[in-house]
């Protein structure tokens, strides 16, 4: 890949799991970000760990060489909530804008199963005509937002929220303006659709609204589990449903090619939840780097 054109970074997820805080519990704020550092990256996302106060978390991530890319934003258009919704994006943007980052990952959490004890294959959330208005309308007004400081709204297609499969991800591009893009994931899409094609026929259809992209890879014998027993997404990545690129199943060549053919210039992140007793963040951080260096070149 044009090593110019990419920014390369690493969620905090696989030290400490704000979705599971018993995963990572004992690792600290520093000891993350510095292993960041140490493995190779330049950039990450925000965890719950991270100190608010704009000034302490620029020096922490400026000594490290390590700046914010991008933050988690919940979104509840569909639930009606969008005056609430608005202003916490306010709030979230002006955070973000302050430490540099240029895109805000937003996802669609309205009735979302994700956190929930629930099979994630069986029962996820599915929009009606009018709600779907609403998502659109709300991320239409995201962008204006966003746009008021030279930033992107994307949304994070994921899985249990309306915005799972390859068919809600057309719909959501289909409804919502030019200036709204989308957060690719690689880990979401394959798990969705147990497929590469899939992934790649996405990313390929949407490249030009793509504004940030998630590289987590998938463990296909989790995912046989998770199906066979009606799993939760939860209880999946306690079980190692995901891990780093080059360590499970998807081919991320094609994937860089494709960022590269279409001139993709931003952040990868690598992201990969699993739990840090059993998988050492630090170790997988490093093993990741090394597949994306012999992999992509960069
Ligand atoms: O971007 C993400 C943020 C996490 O909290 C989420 O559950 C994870 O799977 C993800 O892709
Ligand atoms: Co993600």
């Amino acid at each position: 890949m044009k090593a110019e054109n990419i920014k390369l970074g690493i969620a905090p997820i696989g030290w400490t799991n704000d979705d599971l805080p018993e995963l990572g519990a004992e690792n600290t704020f520093e000891q993350c970000v510095s292993e960041m550092a140490l493995a190779g990256f330049t950039g990450c996302e925000v965890g719950n760990k991270y100190p608010r106060d704009i000034e302490v978390l620029k020096h922490k991530l400026d000594v490290r060489g390590i700046q914010i890319c991008n933050a988690w934003f919940s979104t509840f258009f569909v639930d009606g909530k969008k005056e609430e919704t608005i202003a916490e994006f306010i709030k979230h943007r002006d955070f973000l804008h302050a430490m540099g980052a240029k895109v805000i990952g937003c996802s669609e959490q309205s009735r979302s199963i994700q956190g929930q004890k629930k099979a994630i294959f069986k029962e996820k959330t599915i929009f009606t005509d009018a709600e779907w208005e609403l998502l659109a309308e709300g991320y239409n007004e995201l962008a204006k937002l966003a746009a008021e400081k030279g930033m992107k709204v994307s949304l994070h297609h994921h899985m249990g929220t309306g915005v799972q499969t390859p068919e809600e991800v057309d719909r959501y591009m289909e409804m919502t303006n030019d200036d709204v893009y989308l957060l690719f994931d690689s880990g979401h899409i394959y798990y969705s659709e147990g497929s590469q094609k899939a992934m790649l026929d996405m990313l390929e259809k949407y490249v030009d609204r793509i504004c940030h992209v998630h590289l987590k890879d998938v463990r296909d014998e989790v995912v046989a589990e998770v199906k066979e027993n009606d799993l939760s997404f939860l209880e999946g990545v306690k079980k190692g449903t995901f891990t780093v690129p080059g360590d499970g199943v998807i081919d991320f060549k094609p994937i860089f090619e494709i960022l590269d053919k279409h001139n993709y210039k931003g952040w990868m992140v690598v992201e990969a939840e699993q739990d840090p007793a059993l998988a050492n963040p630090f170790e997988y951080a490093v093993k990741g780097r090394k597949y994306i260096k012999d992999v992509a070149g960069i």
